[in-house]
């Protein structure tokens, strides 16, 4: 099977393009996307992205995402730039795009020099805050509540609580201001696989959700150390950057143009009325046959 590997800032993907066929049975897609993610016996990476036709004549093209651990997500940020480029450079020279997700529409309006797309502008649609939407079941709240910088308790001893505040921007986002929790990034990355991975498989969250420790710099500046749902720590997160910029503008501690610091790159991200727009790169990093997928 050929198979492609992508990355943004880092953060790695297998693309498979079935825009013309099936390649991975539908029930296999999960077994498939755990093992070849496996880094050291696989090919390695942060998820698979399947390229398929859409279901509807709404959209240009289907987008699906599964994480390292096999589970399928709604969105992906920094994937739905790596499917962009793909899509543009290989499938259809249509742009904008209009890519069907599990959370939505979303339009990428591509930056294209030489027929190369350079840059990547996606609609990102607009936030969802209350807590049906999230999902999110805490005691004291109802399901129209908003979860802003609420108090949730965790079992670990390096951080006993933690004030988070989640949304919803496709997928789902818990984001942590680590001025507010009187903590630093470099103690979030000391214990992030006990304390991002608590936060990710709290009971109050049913289907999971992504953690982003948050320092802002300034008010257009914010750095984030990022642990993914399904995926752990990786070196950047779209859709998390996405959130981040979303709670710290709510919270009035930036305006609504970001630059984000992550550890594979930068991000910006603008708020405007419509929604918000995420605008960054992706790279083809190469072409391949699978031989063995490994276990
Ligand atoms: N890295 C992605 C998000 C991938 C899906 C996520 N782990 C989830 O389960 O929701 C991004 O760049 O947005």
């Amino acid at each position: 099977m050929e198979f492609t590997k992508m990355h943004a800032l880092g953060n790695d993907y297998i693309v498979i393009n079935e825009f013309y066929g099936e390649k991975v049975k539908e029930n296999d897609k999960s077994e498939f996307s755990r093992k070849i993610c496996r880094r050291g016996f696989s090919v390695g990476g942060d998820g698979v992205i399947f390229i398929q036709k859409p279901t509807s004549d709404e959209y240009d093209v289907r987008f699906r995402i599964f994480n390292s651990d096999g589970s399928e997500a709604e969105m992906c940020g920094n994937g739905i730039r790596c499917f962009s480029k793909y899509v543009y450079e290989r499938i259809i020279k249509k742009n904008p795009l209009k890519v069907e997700t599990k959370g939505g529409l979303r339009i990428c309006e591509m930056e294209i020099e030489n027929d190369e797309v350079k840059k990547v502008k996606v609609f990102m649609g607009t936030p969802k805050f209350k807590l049906k939407d999230i999902p999110m079941k805490i005691e004291g709240y109802d399901e129209n509540d908003e979860f802003i910088d609420g108090e949730l308790k965790l079992k670990n001893h390096y951080l006993p609580k933690v004030k988070l505040s989640v949304v919803n921007v496709g997928n789902p986002h818990a984001v942590i201001f680590v001025e507010d929790n009187n903590i630093d990034l470099n103690f979030v990355k000391k214990y992030l696989n006990v304390i991002g991975k608590e936060i990710e498989n709290h009971p109050v969250f049913p289907e999971r959700i992504n953690v982003h420790f948050v320092e802002v710099l300034n008010s257009n500046e914010i750095r984030i150390v990022t642990w993914e749902r399904g995926a752990g720590y990786t070196t950047a997160c779209g859709t998390g950057t996405t959130a981040s910029v979303i709670i710290s503008h709510k919270l009035g501690k930036t305006k609504n143009k970001v630059l984000a610091h992550l550890d594979g790159g930068n991000l910006e991200i603008e708020i405007k009325n419509d929604g918000v727009y995420m605008i960054g790169d992706a790279v083809i990093v190469y072409d391949a046959k699978l031989i063995n997928i490994g276990w």
